[in-house]
């Protein structure tokens, strides 16, 4: 029991000092951007959000803005926080906000691909695991498209 409450414990240390990765669910008409990795090679062909790691003294919502002007080409406006953090290693954790996108069409920089996922597609792309792990809170923010 003890050794349990010791790894839980320096757990939380861990994700106390953690990095924080940004990505930015990007909603417009019902939609979400999602886009898709070329790099490195265990990961490209998979989905994700924008964004990436926050740099030292930057906030989360100037990183969400400047990854997404250095990725897509766009100026987007973060808004709240989607869901609860998702570790990705001992020592960084993705963490997901809103956005929107008052103008301008995402064009990917160095990415393989962009794409607007309404809520039928939504479990059906490549997701990197962790991005898995916020499909449910993105399912709301979805409308269906008429047909
Ligand atoms: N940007 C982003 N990264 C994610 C997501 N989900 C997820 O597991 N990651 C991982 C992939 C990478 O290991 C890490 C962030 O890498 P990155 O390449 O986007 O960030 P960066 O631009 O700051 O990094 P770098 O190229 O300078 O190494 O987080 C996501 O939804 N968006």
């Amino acid at each position: 029991m003890q050794a349990r409450a010791h790894a839980v414990s320096q757990r939380s240390v861990e994700l106390l000092n953690a990095r924080v990765v940004v990505g930015a669910a990007i909603i417009r008409n019902g939609l979400l951007l999602a886009q898709q990795r070329s790099y490195p090679p265990d990961t490209a062909g998979r989905w994700e959000l924008p964004g990436g790691r926050v740099e030292p003294g930057e906030t989360d919502h100037d990183a969400v803005i400047r990854e997404c002007r250095e990725e897509l080409g766009v100026t987007v406006v973060p808004d709240t926080r989607l869901a609860p953090d998702v570790p990705l290693r001992p020592d960084l954790l993705l963490r997901a906000y809103t956005a929107h996108l008052p103008e301008g069409t995402p064009t990917p920089t160095d990415h393989q691909a962009v794409r607007w996922i309404g809520p039928t597609e939504l479990d059906t792309l490549d997701w990197l695991p962790a991005d898995r792990v916020l499909l449910p809170a993105l399912h709301p923010l979805l409308t269906p498209t008429p047909t």
